[in-house]
């Protein structure tokens, strides 16, 4: 494609689809493309502007030269950068400045909201500064929590602002395109509105800090108020691990479990009132504050203050009771006197750390015991076939069932409701915890370190040492959840998996195969920075965390808009989609804002279906070409739809049926289906997306690793699910296996049989006129011993030893009848030693006490 016509990387496309509809490329003099490498965007100024054109592209990496283009290896970061522009421009100011800047970590392009709309800022603070009034500045922006921030400094500097996404994108990608058009040019710019320290700040934090009364404090937010958003960070149930899990910090300080909250959480808040009187507390620092804000970037140092944190305000609160060392000692009159010692914070910190160890360990091994007992009477039950679950997911389905439609029994939610499983998931714990910390107290151990005669010094390398353990511990639990989202991530990528993930294209699966690959080895290579912890990635990831966040805020909002109230409940699952688009700043955005996306869409597929046929194959091309990323190709009929498809779906739903749904996912989307809360029409819907037809050969890997994190929708995944998934397989696990069970069978078949003929011979015997009573309850009792000593006769296995001609011999050798093993000479002649021992000891053992 990109390459084939001679442009250096796909993105030549978006560029040229953005001018298509803002047309500001041929009325450019003077243009700059930050992050330019590899230099597709270069070629296309290049070929569009009017001759005479000044074009500069800047990059961290140098560009092979363009005719009529200047570049520079640069950070835009940089003052230098600027410098070096501003010297190319002669005095002269632009009209143009596009950015398409990515940051690059390693040799491999990761999706960094925080850091790109870093970037972003840095080159609006460039464009602010070499831009002509009247100029325009295009950027790629990603969706994240700072996305509105951003948009608003934009509205501040350009009269005309378009954010614009792909028309035919129905996948909430992270990166879209913002036009700015006819820049204001300032005669003073408050610096505050290109420092990423105020933009992307936390807005009720900006109020705080700026101090009431600031006028330009008070601007800016109340500015920035409307879009304030509550987020809902209730946590989210297992298998959601890309949900941004915040706690409050009342929670936090309550809990016995400190560092594996602070393993699985991003951030703790001070939103209830006890939250906000913490906030007060003069031991909440800023320090703490700003640790609180991302617990995913925890350095030790900070681990460490939270850490003490917490244990002083425990103290504070009355949940930690200072124990005194106590020294009792005799007096001059003989009276006994006691002596307390108030431990300083050191040692309370230590008895903290040895409390929450030992509560840890206990609660481990309390919990793997009753796992095991509870796997083992499963296991039990199901071979005793005491009512093995053969779709267990059915069993769940009805219990979920009346859960969810039940009218008029409080007890029974929703199942969708995160907030309640989020409850139960709190009330559960809390159960554990009660019956946990009973047991613990039978089973923590001595304390291991105490140690009367330690002195001071001792005391603190170790207490140091022991919070390192806890920083691991804490690291530990940060890399479990990340792993557990690759995992989550690989598995959505198995195609065998896939029960019910999207409708495939024809021709679609190798293709598919070979991205997966190459995915998976992208999909290593970025775990390994993910491992590695770099604490950008983290902070991606929260950032990640938080747009999904803002989208199921968002759902809730759209939809409660609507006029299906009982719709808007269940919003939270809905496809994000919508939601991006539904936000009021696409207003005006083409194709986007006036009617609903869905209808567009349709109209325009039918359109493009109907003008599809009248053009010629050339057109055709070229229209998808220089639409880039917007179009979906349509199947040749100009269909959705095509018959071989069916096929694939008929396959796919024998599999289904022979299999059950084997994935979280499918799961997910069978409950919403039969509960109504979704269409069969919507789940088709979410099957396609912008990328699903993508060529990606020769594409560069910033480009297919920026691609690949979206080209799927990611499916909700509910609890219930992941629990009704894990049953049917525990139910698999138990159930013996065939050769086992049809041996079982065959014996009981035998146990009849002979039984009937034990039954049929006493007949004959009772029925014997020539026998007395007594002699026919005697025969009787006779065969009853015989059947029971037949029953209860071992089969006898004969040994044969495999010599000369029978060595390697397959099948059942010649004149061997009945059951059988080869062996060899030596083993045969070790059990008949061993036999004769054996009877050797008995009898010297008799002829000892007799
Ligand atoms: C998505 S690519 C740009 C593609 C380009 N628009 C084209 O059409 O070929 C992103 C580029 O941003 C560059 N980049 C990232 N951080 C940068 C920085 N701080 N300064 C300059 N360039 C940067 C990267 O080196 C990378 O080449």
């Amino acid at each position: 494609m990109a390459k084939d016509r001679g442009y250096r990387s796909r993105a030549y496309f978006k560029l040229a689809e953005l001018n298509k509809r803002f047309n500001f490329i041929e009325k450019s003099r003077i243009a700059v493309d930050l992050g330019a490498a590899p230099g597709s965007w270069l070629q296309n100024l290049s070929s569009s502007m009017p001759h005479g054109s000044l074009i500069i592209g800047v990059d961290l990496v140098p560009i092979v030269p363009i005719p009529r283009v200047t570049t520079f290896v640069a950070d835009l970061t940089t003052q230098h950068c600027k410098q070096l522009i501003t010297n190319e421009m002669k005095g002269n100011l632009a009209d143009l400045v596009v950015h398409d800047g990515a940051p690059n970590v390693g040799a491999a392009w990761l999706q960094d909201a925080f850091a790109q709309n870093e970037l972003v800022l840095a080159s609006l603070k460039i464009a602010a500064e070499i831009l002509e009034k009247g100029g325009t500045f295009v950027t790629k922006v990603f969706r994240s929590k700072d996305y509105n921030n951003l948009m608003w400094v934009f509205n501040q500097l350009f009269k005309n602002v378009n954010a614009t996404k792909p028309n035919s994108s129905r996948l909430v990608s992270a990166e879209l395109f913002v036009v700015c058009q006819d820049f204001i040019a300032p005669q003073k710019l408050d610096p505050r509105f290109l420092d990423p320290k105020y933009v992307f700040k936390d807005i009720a934090a900006l109020a705080s800090d700026s101090g009431k009364g600031s006028a330009a404090a008070n601007a800016h937010a109340n500015v920035f108020m409307p879009e304030k958003k509550t987020r809902k960070r209730e946590g989210y149930e297992e298998g959601n691990y890309l949900q941004f899990k915040a706690i409050s910090a009342t929670d936090f300080i309550e809990s016995t479990e400190p560092v594996t909250i602070l393993g699985t959480h991003n951030a703790i808040t001070f939103k209830s009132k006890e939250d906000k009187k913490l906030l007060k507390n003069e031991d909440t620092t800023d320090d703490i504050k700003a640790n609180c804000e991302d617990l995913k970037v925890l350095g030790k140092k900070e681990f460490k203050q939270l850490m003490k944190w917490r244990l002083i305000i425990r103290e504070e609160m009355g949940l930690e009771v200072r124990k005194k060392d106590i020294k009792e000692d005799v007096d001059d009159a003989g009276q006994s006197k006691v002596e307390e010692h108030p431990m300083n914070q050191d040692e309370q910190i230590a008895e903290e750390i040895e409390r929450i160890e030992n509560e840890d360990s206990a609660r481990a091994r309390k919990e793997r015991r009753r796992r095991n007992e509870k796997r083992a009477r499963e296991v039990q039950r199901m071979q005793l076939k005491m009512g093995a679950p053969l779709d267990i997911g059915l069993e769940q389905d009805e219990q979920l069932q009346d859960d969810v439609y039940l009218p008029g029994n409080k007890s029974k939610q929703d199942m969708f409701d995160l907030k309640h499983s989020q409850k139960h998931i709190k009330g559960r714990n809390l159960d554990e915890m009660d019956e946990d910390d009973a047991s613990s107290e039978e089973e923590i151990e001595a304390p291991k370190f105490e140690d009367a005669y330690e002195d001071e010094e001792d005391k603190v390398v170790r207490l140091e040492s022991q919070m390192d353990g806890m920083y691991e511990k804490y690291q530990e639990k940060l890399q479990d959840r990340d792993r557990k989202h690759q995992v989550k991530e690989a598995r959505r990528k198995d195609k065998n998996r896939e029960a019910w993930g999207g409708i495939p294209r024809r021709g679609d699966d190798d293709d598919e195969d070979d991205d997966d690959e190459e995915n998976e080895e992208e999909e290593e290579e970025e775990s390994e920075g993910e491992h590695g912890y770099d604490a950008k990635e983290k902070r991606s990831m929260q950032l990640d965390q938080d747009s999904s966040d803002e989208e199921e805020e968002n759902a809730g909002k759209s939809k409660k808009s609507t006029k299906k109230p009982k719709k808007a409940d269940n919003a939270q699952d809905e496809a994000a989609a919508s939601v991006w688009f539904g936000n009021p700043l696409f207003n005006g955005a083409d194709g986007i804002d006036e009617e609903s996306e869905e209808e567009e869409d349709d109209k325009q597929s039918e359109d493009e279906s109907m003008e599809e046929d009248e053009k010629p194959q050339q057109d055709k091309e070229e229209d998808e070409e220089s639409d880039g990323f917007e179009v979906v190709p349509q199947e040749d009929d100009g269909q959705m739809w095509d018959v071989d498809d069916e096929d694939q779906d008929a396959v796919r739903q024998k599999r289904i049926e022979d299999t059950g749904l084997i994935t979280e996912e499918a799961m997910s989307m069978a409950y919403r289906l039969k509960n109504g809360m979704t269409t069969k029409q919507q789940l088709i819907d979410d099957g396609f997306n912008k990328n699903a037809t993508n060529d990606r050969e020769n594409l560069p890997d910033w480009f297919t690793s920026d691609e690949r994190k979206n080209y799927k929708v990611h499916v909700p995944i509910t609890k219930e699910a992941v629990d009704a998934l894990k049953a049917r397989q525990r139910a698999i696990d138990a159930r013996p296996i065939k050769k086992l069970a049809e041996a079982k069978a065959k014996k009981k078949y035998k146990a009849t049989k002979a039984a009937e003929k034990a039954a049929a011979k006493a007949e004959t015997v009772m029925e014997n006129q020539e026998l007395t009573e007594k002699e026919k309850a005697m025969g009787v009792q006779k065969m009853i011993n015989k059947t029971k000593a037949n029953a209860n006769k071992k089969r006898e296995v004969k040994l044969v030893v495999a010599k000369g001609a029978a060595k390697g011999v397959k099948g059942r050798p010649k004149g061997v009848s009945g059951r059988y093993r080869m062996v060899d000479r030596r083993f045969k002649t070790d059990i008949r030693g061993m036999r004769n021992a054996k009877r050797r000891a008995v009898n010297n053992k008799k002829r000892r006490n007799g």
